[in-house]
């Protein structure tokens, strides 16, 4: 077996960390000594896996991360070591737009899943088993068990989304796997696309249209199809994130909305740019005309907007989510179409995806529903695909991702 000392500054004291692995050239371990403070935990995870990546790549120097490693300074310290990802073979788990797979292929081997719809829990452990890397869509569950059965050579995880709730992040850092995603580059589409839905819900958009596709249209109407306009009212954002952001910035700029936001801290420049004023989500809920949800899905967020949310809104107001659908409780939101509790809905994601075509929400007149295309922009899938491909490069070299969540 072969082992490696990676040594500690003095105010490292004992606790050690071991690590083994496998590979086809044999078995190998690393021995780290830490803080008596666990401030270094993650970094050690990340020196594990560096180790353990020169090893493999027939590297035997003893290195000394000391002072780096207490700095913080990965770049260094990686581009030190000059490691190899020639031979590391990663999976993709479905075609992604641009040229960016190119780049992949000229540094690994790629296998990428070729059907439009994505493996099953059993193909995906079946094609994961022996790769270093994995490029994982939203639909894929990336758990410590599929982990597991990837094996230990694994190091990467890069998520073709901004969202993460797809992976076991506390798993992924327990086993050393840092986990990538694709932020900024899909706020603007995505924040467009929550806008579309606002209106498109407001304005009876789709059955509309669908009235003139099925030739029922007879004549103008001066009380058919009444909406409501955003001029002047509410907009109550949750979650004032990126998107969260921009979407404000699209409606308070554009529509003359007044602001009301939650979030779990101040936003100053909100404040100072937009006039929003950050209040509790009961407030927001009672005094938006507009409630457009953009908060991640953790275990907080999970039915955030559930029946009793739902009942503080306004009975003229809208409901947008282009977040994710667990945040929504949907039978509740059913329910409040169906008595005219709330006036109309739009959403992007749903529970599950998709959402089967029998389904009451579908069947609503009240309620748009789109199929998850936020970010279905040339624009923005492209740059996804260049950031996804540039964090699987750096995990599997051990070097800092361009848009770490670990
Ligand atoms: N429909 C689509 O195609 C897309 C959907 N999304 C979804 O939008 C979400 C937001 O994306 P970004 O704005 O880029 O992320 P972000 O991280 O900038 O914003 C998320 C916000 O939620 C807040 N938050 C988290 N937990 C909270 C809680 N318990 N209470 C209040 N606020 C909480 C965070 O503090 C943060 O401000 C993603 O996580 C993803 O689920 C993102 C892109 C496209
Ligand atoms: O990025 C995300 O989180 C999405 O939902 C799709 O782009």
């Amino acid at each position: 077996m072969e082992g490696v000392g990676i040594r500690f500054p003095e105010s490292v004291s004992a606790q050690s960390v071991r690590s083994t692995w496998h590979t086809s050239s044999g078995k190998g371990a690393v021995s780290v000594r830490r803080s008596g403070t666990l401030c270094f935990a993650d970094e050690l995870h990340r020196i594990i896996f560096r180790k353990r990546e020169a090893l493999v790549a027939g590297q035997r120097s003893i290195m000394s991360v000391s002072e780096k490693a207490a700095k913080g300074n990965r770049v260094d310290e990686t581009s030190r070591l000059g490691m190899e990802t020639m031979k590391h073979s990663v999976l993709v788990t479905r075609q992604i737009p641009g040229e960016s797979l190119k780049r992949l292929r000229e540094v690994c081997e790629v296998e990428v899943w070729p059907e439009a719809i994505p493996p099953s829990r059993e193909e995906l452990c079946r094609l994961v088993k022996g790769r270093h890397g994995l490029l994982t869509m939203l639909s894929d569950r990336i758990d410590g068990e599929l982990m597991d059965v990837a094996g230990e050579q694994l190091c990467v995880v890069s998520n073709y989304a901004v969202g993460f709730n797809n992976i076991d992040v506390d798993a992924a850092k327990t086993r050393g796997v840092v986990v990538g995603n694709t932020p900024d580059v899909l706020t603007d589409a995505t924040a467009d696309l929550a806008v579309s839905l606002l209106f498109a819900a407001s304005r009876h958009v789709l059955p509309a249209g669908n009235q003139v596709r099925e030739g029922e249209w007879k004549t103008w109407e001066p009380t058919g199809w009444l909406g409501v306009e955003p001029s002047d009212k509410t907009l109550g954002i949750v979650g004032m994130g990126r998107i969260g952001k921009a979407t404000a910035k699209r409606l308070v700029g554009g529509w003359g909305m007044n602001l009301l936001y939650t979030s779990r801290s101040d936003q100053g420049d909100v404040e100072k740019e937009l006039g929003g004023r950050r209040v509790e989500l009961d407030t927001l809920l009672a005094e938006s005309d507009f409630v457009s949800v953009h908060v991640a899905l953790t275990d907080e967020t999970r039915n955030l907007i559930d029946a009793d949310a739902i009942g503080k809104m306004k009975s003229t107001s809208v409901l947008v989510n282009t977040a994710r659908g667990e945040i929504v409780d949907q039978d509740a939101l059913v329910d409040a179409l169906n008595r005219r509790a709330i006036f109309a809905a739009g959403l992007d994601v749903t529970t599950p995806e998709p959402l089967p075509a029998d389904h009451a929400l579908v069947k609503s007149p009240h309620c748009v529903i789109l199929p998850h295309i936020g970010s279905a922009t040339h624009t923005s899938r492209n740059a996804m695909s260049e950031i996804a491909v540039d964090n699987l490069i750096a995990g599997l070299a051990g070097k800092p991702l361009r848009c770490s969540v670990t």
